[in-house]
């Protein structure tokens, strides 16, 4: 497997990561890998391929605009895309390096395309939720080619002491942060906005009967 990244990007990231529980990496992959991924992803919202997006888990979803206002489209190895299969080998990088460099049990992921139309957000909320404890590194890379602070949406993390991190949504930027430590927030965007976002997951050895979607 090609690397995307040396040791030294990531002794950083990991200092980062365990110190303030979330890193932004700008420029995570080559300039045509992001284009080309955009493509796929425009051309997957042309076909009508998003489904809006649900909160709370298991037999519990439900849609509920007043929370988010996203549309998905979950990833799966089996789509016939190179450009997808190009991410995925970005994901397997970052699994293996976070196991290795944090001493984490990452065994899988999950992702998804995401795209916010006008007006929508993701109010506060933490990635791990009730019922659902396995999602332990979340990963959002942004795929808007010109974003301007006028557009809003961006990320809010809520971090300790009350202090607050606001992230621009830009284009080939990755954010890591703890799923089960951070809350964060999606504000208002006033354009369109698109994501790939994701989890890595930690999944205990014969419980995987627990997962029924
Ligand atoms: O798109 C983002 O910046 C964050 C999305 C998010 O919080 C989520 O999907 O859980
Ligand atoms: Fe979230």
């Amino acid at each position: 497997m090609n690397s995307f990244f040396s040791e030294d990007n990531w002794v950083g990231w990991v200092d980062a990561l365990s110190e303030n529980h979330y890193v932004v990496i700008d420029h995570i992959l080559p300039k045509q890998i992001l284009l080309d991924l955009k493509t796929s992803f425009d051309e997957r919202v042309e076909a009508e391929a998003l489904r809006k997006a649900a909160i709370g888990t298991l037999n519990q979803k439900q849609v509920d605009r007043s929370v988010r206002g996203d549309e998905i489209l979950w990833l799966d190895k089996d789509m016939a895309d190179q450009r997808i299969h190009t991410f995925f080998d970005l994901a397997d990088e970052i699994k293996q390096n976070l196991n290795r460099y944090c001493y984490l049990s990452l065994s899988g992921y999950e992702f998804h395309f995401a795209h916010y139309p006008e007006g929508a957000f993701y109010k506060r909320h933490l990635d791990q939720f009730q019922g659902r404890n396995n999602r332990l590194i979340s990963m959002i890379l942004y795929l808007n080619e010109e974003w301007h602070p006028a557009y809003g949406g961006q990320l809010k993390l809520f971090l300790d002491g009350g202090k607050e991190e606001t992230i621009m949504p830009t284009f080939g930027r990755m954010v890591m942060f703890k799923s089960d430590v951070l809350e964060h927030e999606v504000m208002i965007t006033h354009h369109d906005r698109y994501s790939i976002t994701g989890w890595m997951l930690y999944q205990p050895v014969g419980l995987s009967f627990l997962e029924t979607s």
